[in-house]
């Protein structure tokens, strides 16, 4: 499939678009079972869209809602590092229609734009043994409107075309996009997750600084050492390293 604008679809992924559904990841769960490959389902409105910890997430049409279900055969802990994955190849997708020295990436999983959140990243994933039955990598990506928001947000969304970058419509984004990810998962394959990591650590916010994470129950401030192979968040503490594998980050 190719576009309009020239991008062309990645071989071996199949596209459902959606008017309206409830949200990507839901509608991901329902098609689980018959599968038959790696699917994009890109939808142009969500009415019951969510994101991490189960906040909501919204946004008007012109916004990017879509997610990837397909079955990586790998353990839970390697799918879990899908999002590193993502965030690279958000980050690539997105310094083409805007200026990419004002992209960074926030771990875990927040792709910022002139230091807002401009995207988002939501993984799920299913199976009882040692290897995943599938899972889905669920992108939210504020391309023409930053939602309002009530909740409390450790960076405040903003909107691709609200900080000056190109107009670009969901499908064309979404063509751009799977193809940036399918890179991400030949890498994946031939280097390793060292190196998704490494690319990872070149884009990413506040390494070396101060920064605060919050996981729920605790709350640590340190300097932001690293990511570490397994994708925690490495901080230095004043008690000795931490290592944290799932918070909030503050700046
Ligand atoms: O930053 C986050 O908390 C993750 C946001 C993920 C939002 C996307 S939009 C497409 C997909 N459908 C959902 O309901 N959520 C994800």
């Amino acid at each position: 499939m190719s576009t309009d604008e020239g991008s062309v679809w990645p071989e071996g992924y199949a596209l459902v678009t959606l008017d309206e559904t409830d949200s990507t990841m839901a509608e991901a769960r329902r098609r689980a079972t018959g599968l038959e490959g790696p699917t994009w389902i890109l939808a142009h409105r969500q009415t019951a869209g969510h994101g991490r910890r189960g906040r909501a997430w919204s946004g008007g049409e012109g916004n990017l809602f879509a997610t990837l279900l397909y079955n990586p055969a790998c353990s839970p802990a390697e799918a879990a590092r899908r999002s590193f994955m993502a965030a690279n190849a958000l980050f690539e997708t997105l310094a083409i229609y805007t200026n990419r020295d004002a992209l960074a990436l926030k771990w875990p999983n927040d792709v910022l734009l002139n230091e807002g959140k401009v995207a988002g990243i939501l993984l799920e994933s299913s199976g009882a043994g040692p290897f995943v039955d599938w899972l889905t990598v669920g992108i939210g990506v504020n391309l023409a409107e930053a939602p309002p928001t009530d909740q409390e947000m450790s960076a405040k969304p903003v909107s691709l075309v609200g900080q000056g970058g190109q107009s670009v419509t969901p499908e064309e984004f979404l063509t751009v996009l799977a193809t940036n990810f399918a890179t991400q998962e030949s890498i994946l394959e031939r280097l390793g997750f060292a190196r998704v990591r490494e690319e990872w650590l070149q884009r990413a916010t506040r390494v070396g600084e101060v920064i605060t994470a919050r996981t729920g129950t605790a709350e640590y401030r340190g300097v932001f050492e690293t990511v570490d192979e397994e994708g925690n968040l490495v901080l230095a503490t004043t008690e000795g390293p931490r290592v944290i594998p799932a918070a909030d980050v503050y700046f």
